[in-house]
């Protein structure tokens, strides 16, 4: 489980006036459930980038459990990346072609730690998230079930963090309800903190905190209220 310490962050784009990310102070306790909700526009995306170091953050400090994301340079933060988060996405981002059980895999081989314990978790993942046949290739799979692998390949390595963007938008409600049930069961099974970004009432009412951006600041905080 990893815990945040983010302080001064601001992050600019050329040609906008105003910063698109303001944050003086965000503090994520290890283990919690986080909707970060807010209209198009807002900086979730921004906002995410950052977390997971994707993008460097300059001048700020993005503290995971003692590991400083700005103090890393971009392989750096692309090795810690692999090795702590786990990132579900809207489309599902899986390679057609691969069976769902290689998909899990994929990033586990990547990072060359596809040993046979991995492997027996995959399929175990992929029994749990309900998916009967982990030889289907990929493209063949419908929505809610391309979207249950993606959310086994996520906690394939027990990610301190799992991030999820938009993980029910694409899809029905029922598919919709039961992704947003295996995030949650899965995640507190793996001892990950989960951040959800998410326009989904439903899935944002069952996440203990709700932060909410507007114009790059964070406007509402169940947590700490609404700052000034
Ligand atoms: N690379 C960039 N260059 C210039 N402006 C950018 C860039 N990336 C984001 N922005 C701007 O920063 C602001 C925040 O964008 P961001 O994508 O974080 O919003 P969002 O809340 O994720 O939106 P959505 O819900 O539509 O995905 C927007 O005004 C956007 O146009």
């Amino acid at each position: 489980m990893l815990e945040l310490s983010l302080s001064a962050l601001q992050v600019r784009f050329p040609g906008l006036a105003a910063p698109a990310l303001a944050i003086e102070r965000l503090h994520i306790a290890a283990g919690s459930r986080v909707a970060i909700t807010g209209a198009s526009g807002s900086g979730k995306s921004t906002l995410v980038n950052q977390l997971i170091g994707l993008e460097r953050p300059r001048g700020a400090r993005i503290d995971w459990s003692g590991t400083d994301l700005a103090t890393l340079g971009e392989g750096a933060r692309d090795r810690w990346r692999g090795r702590h988060v786990g990132l579900v996405m809207q489309d599902f981002h899986l390679f057609p072609g691969l069976s769902a059980l290689d998909n899990v895999l994929l990033p586990a081989q990547l990072a060359r730690v596809a040993d046979g314990l991995c492997r027996e978790r995959a399929a175990a993942l992929l029994a749990q998230v309900g998916i009967r046949r982990s030889r289907q290739p990929a493209e063949t799979l419908s929505r809610g079930e391309m979207q249950r692998v993606a959310v086994a390949r996520a906690l394939l390595r027990q990610p301190g963090l799992l991030v999820a963007d938009e993980p029910t938008a694409s899809l029905d409600a029922d598919s919709g309800a039961a992704v947003a049930d295996l995030l949650l069961d899965l995640a507190s099974e793996a001892g990950s903190t989960l951040l959800v970004v998410s326009h989904d009432p439903r899935l944002c009412g069952r996440l203990q905190r709700r932060i909410e951006l507007a114009g790059g600041r964070i406007v509402a905080d169940s947590a700490g209220g609404t700052p000034a």
